[in-house]
């Protein structure tokens, strides 16, 4: 894949270490998103079924294959499966669904998004009358099996988790048969994770740092905090380097080994966004804003005591 700096996982498939986030980008907009990013140098979307525009994603890939602007082995793509079909019987069909609708015959990494399992068959948030979401007794372990079975069919060539903690991650090594090549988890200042991280890497699992530039749109993460990027810390620092505090953000996660996939509809933030290696920050720099830390969790999903909920464990 051309030009973009690469992570290897540990199955010798490579990872472009910037993506572009595609939740909330609504359907009328992701598709010239992706087109924008594409055209910018990206060459890694990061997709879900749950967000709703896979469809739209992959039109602007058809057009992107069509203009011969990129092949398809230029372009790495993933994917996620929804807590509604962890279910083994139900896994071929969802990544089926997600490749259809993407318009493609494999994807690159297909995680599992959450280790909770959520009833079958109806919603894709099945509330009940309290305002839970309904759980379904499915252990990710066994949907583990699943996924290496859509490895075995080249359906994706890489397969790995989302949201998982230590002990969850500790369950599927021992059973799999196909490790887990990358980890995708809330990583940004305010929530570094460095436990989880430096555990992954110990088992030879890349991580995917989501939500990095603190998710701005959504409430802070505690009262007091500011948006991230609006922290006056990033500001000063990208003085430095006359970069923008989004610019710091991204460079904060890729100095830090991490594949990083941030979010944007707009055209001139997703080409700031790429516009990332013409410079790194220091040692210390990265120390400085690491001392940001609060444990603020912008991501969560379900309730704390339902089964398999990731967020109890120190990490
Ligand atoms: N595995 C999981 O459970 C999860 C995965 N993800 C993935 O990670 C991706 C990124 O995380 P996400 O939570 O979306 O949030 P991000 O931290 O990427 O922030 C996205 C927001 O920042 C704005 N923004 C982007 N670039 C800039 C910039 N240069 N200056 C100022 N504002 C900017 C965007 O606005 P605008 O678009 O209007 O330009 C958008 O509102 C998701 O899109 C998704 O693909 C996210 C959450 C959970
Ligand atoms: O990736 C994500 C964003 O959307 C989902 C909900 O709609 C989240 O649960 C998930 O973690």
């Amino acid at each position: 894949m051309a030009n973009v700096p690469q992570l290897v996982f540990n199955n010798g498939h490579t990872c472009p270490v910037i993506g572009l986030g595609t939740w909330n980008s609504q359907p009328g907009e992701v598709t010239q998103a992706v087109k924008d990013a594409i055209d910018a140098g990206y060459r890694h979307l990061d997709c879900a079924h749950i967000y709703g525009n896979e469809k739209e994603v992959g039109l602007a890939l058809k057009e992107k294959f069509a203009e011969g602007v990129i092949k398809r082995k230029d372009i790495f793509i993933t994917s996620k499966l929804w807590c509604t079909h962890h279910r083994p019987d139900l896994v071929e069909g969802a990544l089926r669904t997600t490749l259809s609708d993407l318009g493609l015959d494999y994807i690159d990494l297909y995680l599992i998004h959450w280790p909770q399992a959520f009833k079958e068959g109806g919603e894709l948030l099945p509330y009940d009358s309290q305002g839970k979401l309904i759980p379904s007794p499915v252990d990710y372990v066994d949907t583990w099996k699943a996924m290496e079975k859509v490895v075995d069919l080249g359906l994706t060539k890489s397969i790995g988790l989302s949201n998982f903690n230590k002990k969850q991650i500790d369950r599927v090594m021992e059973i799999a048969r196909i490790k887990p090549a990358s980890l995708q988890i809330e990583v940004h200042p305010y929530l570094n994770h460095e436990k989880l991280i430096d555990y992954a890497r110990s088992l030879g699992i890349t991580v995917t740092a989501y939500s990095p530039l603190g998710s701005p749109d959504r409430p802070g993460p505690k009262p007091g905090y500011s948006h991230l990027l609006e922290d006056p810390l990033l500001k000063t620092i990208g003085e430095k380097y006359n970069k923008s505090p989004a610019q710091i953000l991204i460079r904060y996660a890729i100095d830090r080994g991490l594949i990083v996939i941030p979010k944007s509809v707009t055209k001139s933030r997703i080409i700031q966004n790429f516009n990332v290696f013409d410079f790194q920050l220091t040692a210390e720099d990265i120390k400085t804003i690491g001392s940001l830390e609060c444990n603020g969790r912008l991501c969560s999903l379900g309730d704390i005591n339902q089964p398999f909920y990731p967020f109890n464990d120190e990490f």
